[in-house]
């Protein structure tokens, strides 16, 4: 489907360079479009891929692997795009790829939260956009690799010819589904928890085997499944429980749930979410399409989100000070939200 042209990772973070170093490892061309910091160190030292499952990928810069800081020449042998940046700057990326890509490219959307295929659809045109989810973590390690710490396969939009077999490659499992707007809230469900991690300062692993944080975590779930019910929005299941069973699993003592999630995930030690790593970087995070979108969707329907509401001022308040995560105590996230 590709028809010969390069595979274009619109935003190489960490998700993108990720999937890039993978579909390089596996032979498909891939320009990586990213700042000049990253982009600088791959040309000259390659990039290293890795993940919980132990695999371990050196992939030298060259004609397969192509790092790019200049949108034009990145994007003009493009035949197909996954736009891997943060929502913020969703629509601008959107705006570059119409400006710089051949008009035939299918732009796939690999980002949290609900809308960005939306977004890319105003200037590209919806027969060109595919929603897509991205279900396992990605940290960049202090030595520079880009680690995979959970497990699952990527989410695409099915009807799509030869676009799950272009990108189903090792280390990067790609399924299809015919109803990506139910795997993206459930989805979002799951990334309530970005939010929790994010105020901790503790590793996924370590913060979700404490059921304070479990209990938080279980609130904004209900209150967001009661947002969703009266939207008439049913979130896809996406692991062994159905969404409505999440908040009670959460609620578990912590020799059950750990039994239970040993089960059930692979977290690696490492794995932190990507919500953060923005803080860490003072960069703006996503909480406005995460809780931001739980908030509004309850109050569309005459509900209220409490808690929701309180983790999202937390972390514009983390935002705001620019000094890293707060290395907040679950009682602190839920003193006014009443929800632990
Ligand atoms: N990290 C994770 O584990 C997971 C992330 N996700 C989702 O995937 C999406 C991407 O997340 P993640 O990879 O963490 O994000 P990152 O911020 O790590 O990666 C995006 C990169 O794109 C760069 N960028 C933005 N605009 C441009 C541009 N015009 N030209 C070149 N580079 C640009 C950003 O630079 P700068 O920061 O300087 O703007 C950044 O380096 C998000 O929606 C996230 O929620 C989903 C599952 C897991
Ligand atoms: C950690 C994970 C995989 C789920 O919360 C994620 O989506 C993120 O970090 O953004």
């Amino acid at each position: 489907m590709v028809g010969g042209r390069r595979i274009l990772i619109a935003g190489a973070g960490s998700v993108g360079t990720y999937a890039g170093g993978c579909l390089a490892h596996a032979g498909r061309p891939i320009t990586l479009l990213g700042r000049p910091s990253l982009m600088d160190r791959i040309t000259a030292g390659g990039l290293h891929v890795s993940d919980l499952e132990g695999r371990h990928h050196h992939i030298a810069a060259g004609p397969g692997l192509r790092p790019e800081t200049d949108p034009a020449a990145a994007m003009r042998d493009a035949g197909l795009i996954l736009v891997t940046v943060k929502c913020a700057d969703t629509a601008a990326m959107g705006r570059l790829i119409a400006d710089h890509a051949p008009s035939d490219t299918t732009v796939i959307s690999l980002q949290n939260g609900v809308g960005n295929a939306a977004l890319l659809a105003e200037p590209l045109g919806h027969d060109r956009v595919v929603a897509g989810m991205v279900p396992f973590n990605i940290v960049q390690l202090a030595d520079g690799r880009f680690h995979r710490g959970t497990d699952g396969a990527v989410m695409v939009a099915a009807g799509h010819a030869g676009l799950r077999a272009e990108l189903d490659v090792p280390g990067l499992p790609v399924v299809e589904s015919a109803d990506m707007d139910s795997v993206l809230w459930g989805k979002l469900l799951i990334n309530l928890n970005n939010a929790l991690n994010a105020l901790s300062g503790l590793p996924l692993a370590e913060q979700l085997g404490l059921r304070p944080w479990r209990l938080l975590l279980a609130e904004q779930q209900r209150e967001a499944l009661r947002a969703l019910a009266a939207a008439g929005i049913r979130p896809a299941r996406l692991g062994p429980l159905r969404p409505g069973l999440l908040p009670h699993v959460l609620r578990l003592p912590d020799p059950l749930f750990r039994l239970l999630a040993r089960r059930m995930l692979s977290i690696d030690p490492l794995a932190r979410s990507s919500m953060w790593e923005d803080l860490e970087r003072r960069r703006p995070t996503e909480i406005d399409r995460l809780q931001g979108a739980i908030v509004a969707l309850a109050g569309r329907h005459s509900l209220s989100a409490p808690v929701n509401a309180r983790v999202r001022d937390l972390v514009r308040q983390a935002e705001a000070a620019g000094t890293g995560s707060p290395g907040l105590p679950p009682d602190a996230v839920g003193a006014q939200g009443g929800g632990a």
